[in-house]
């Protein structure tokens, strides 16, 4: 059986100052403890997520310039950023597919990823297929609704990995939606 297709992009060094970036996300950002797997924090127009939720939270100048820069990669503007903190191996995202509730069906789910190399690791619907992304440092993942329908995606436990924060940013079609994701 062949494979369906994965629908993403990858863009290597897509962000001009990541050290600085990853600097102020460990430094200048309230994490959120509520989940036990890793810390969260969100940004942009609220949404509930892996069953919390958050708040309202105007992005901080720093990440609205990361959101920005992923927007000229895209096309289009991207008014939602979701922060996992994985601070070693241990810390994960479980296998699922992201909702696309809400979200401007014709957009990208984008992942920034800061700090420490984690292979994002895709699974095909049917079980039968399964391919990993290396997410690096300074890097930009575009991942279409195709992909979601088809793959499902997670960060399995990775022994020895060092601290790594992954931004994710949606489009919401309008303000305040709840997607169960
Ligand atoms: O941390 C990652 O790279 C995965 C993020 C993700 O899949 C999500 O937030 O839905
Ligand atoms: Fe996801």
């Amino acid at each position: 059986m062949t494979a369906p297709p994965l629908d993403v992009r990858y863009f290597a060094d897509a962000l001009p100052h990541a050290d600085t970036d990853l600097a102020f996300l460990l430094t200048e950002v309230t994490w959120d403890d509520r989940m036990r797997a890793r810390r969260t924090a969100s940004f942009g127009v609220p949404y509930n997520y892996s069953g919390q939720h958050y708040e309202p939270m105007a992005m901080p100048p720093r990440i609205a310039a990361i959101a920005a820069r992923v927007g000229e990669f895209a096309g289009y503007p991207f008014n939602n950023c979701l922060a996992n903190r994985y601070e070693t191996g241990d810390n994960t995202m479980g296998f699922h597919q992201d909702s696309y509730e809400g979200l401007t069906p014709s957009s990208a789910i984008a992942i920034v990823s800061l700090g420490a190399t984690r292979p994002l690791v895709f699974r095909s619907i049917d079980g039968a297929h399964r391919t990993e992304l290396t997410l690096e440092h300074g890097s930009l993942l575009l991942m279409t609704q195709t992909t979601q329908r088809t793959w499902t995606h997670g960060v399995p436990r990775t022994s020895s990995a060092g601290r790594r924060i992954s931004l994710t940013f949606r489009c919401f079609d309008t303000g305040s939606v709840n997607p169960s994701r």
